[in-house]
């Protein structure tokens, strides 16, 4: 099952099916193309691919359509295998995984027979694939719009985040990651999974696709001066080291706030704190371009 999201990134996912459904078709697959109207429709087409026992399902736009597709995924040892078509603004997934972010590359990497066992993460209820932030910025990153996205790509986020700092109030978090608690005051935290986070391939250079780990950066200051050299640390790949950032790894974690708080999943409107989050290990097989265990 091809599942298309035709507004994401520069809206060009419709023009690429026709070459998926190609490569698919010569590899000896049956395939369904279905089209996403609004949002939810990727979860329920990959939910019904899952049910009625497809080999694989490819998603054909951003990391938002991404991962409502991995939402519908059992994980269970008949689910599909994923296929990923970055088509995004930002595509981080494919970036962490290596894949090429030139659609026709990514298309042909379909008739590869290998696949990669990926981390999903459990956010509350639902499944992410690569992020969870909190505090103002990670809300104000969900404000970014479909039209501004498509003009500006990465941009449009740098542009919300900056309007944000302005702003910067303390904001109290409590933070439990394998029984250890972290108190304070922190106007963005992150979790991610994979090295990639909002373009940013280092942010987190440690960090496997399949290491079974949430790998957590509490930022505690970001004041401008602050925040200009946090940008260097995370430009130069050690964050993690900064002086005015928590580091740390855990396989379950519950962020608690003072104050009413959103979040940010996958690039998309999260829901408000508390949250808890935790790791299902190797839980979806990816093709990738070439065979590698698991
Ligand atoms: N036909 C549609 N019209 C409007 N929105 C849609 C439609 N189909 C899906 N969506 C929503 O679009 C959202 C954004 O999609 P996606 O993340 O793929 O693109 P993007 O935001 O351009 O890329 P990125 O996440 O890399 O920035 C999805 O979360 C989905 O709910």
């Amino acid at each position: 099952m091809i599942i298309v999201n035709p507004t994401s990134g520069k809206e060009e996912g419709a023009g690429y099916v026709q070459l998926a459904l190609d490569i698919l078709e010569e590899q000896g697959y049956a395939v369904t193309v279905m089209e996403t109207q609004r949002e939810g429709d990727a979860t329920l087409f990959s939910t019904a691919a899952c049910e009625q026992g497809y080999g694989m399902v490819v998603s054909i736009g951003g990391d938002g359509t991404l991962h409502e597709v991995i939402n519908g995924l059992s994980g269970e040892p008949d689910c599909p295998k994923l296929g990923v078509i970055p088509l995004g603004t930002v595509n981080d997934f494919a970036r962490a995984i290596g894949l090429s972010l030139v659609p026709e590359e990514a298309i042909r990497t379909l008739a590869s027979p290998g696949t990669r066992a990926v981390d999903v993460g459990r956010l509350n209820e639902r499944l992410f694939i690569n992020v969870v932030a909190a505090g103002p910025i990670a809300e104000s990153v969900s404000a970014v719009t479909s039209e501004d996205k498509s003009r500006l790509g990465s941009l449009a986020y740098f542009k919300e985040g900056l309007k944000e700092l302005t702003g910067n109030t303390p904001n109290r978090l409590t933070i439990t990651h394998d029984g250890q608690v972290w108190e304070g005051d922190s106007p963005l935290f992150i979790a991610a999974l994979t090295n990639s986070v909002g373009g940013f391939e280092r942010l987190a250079p440690g960090a496997a696709v399949d290491d079974g780990l949430i790998h957590c950066f509490v930022i505690k200051d970001l004041t401008i001066l602050s925040t200009l050299s946090v940008s260097i640390s995370l430009l130069l790949g050690n964050l993690k080291n900064h002086k005015d950032v928590e580091y740390f790894t855990a396989r379950s974690v519950t962020v608690e706030s003072a104050a009413p708080m959103g979040t940010n999943v996958d690039g998309e409107e999260g829901p408000v704190l508390p949250v808890q989050l935790s790791v299902l290990p190797r839980h979806i097989r990816v093709v990738v371009p070439k065979e590698e265990p698991g």
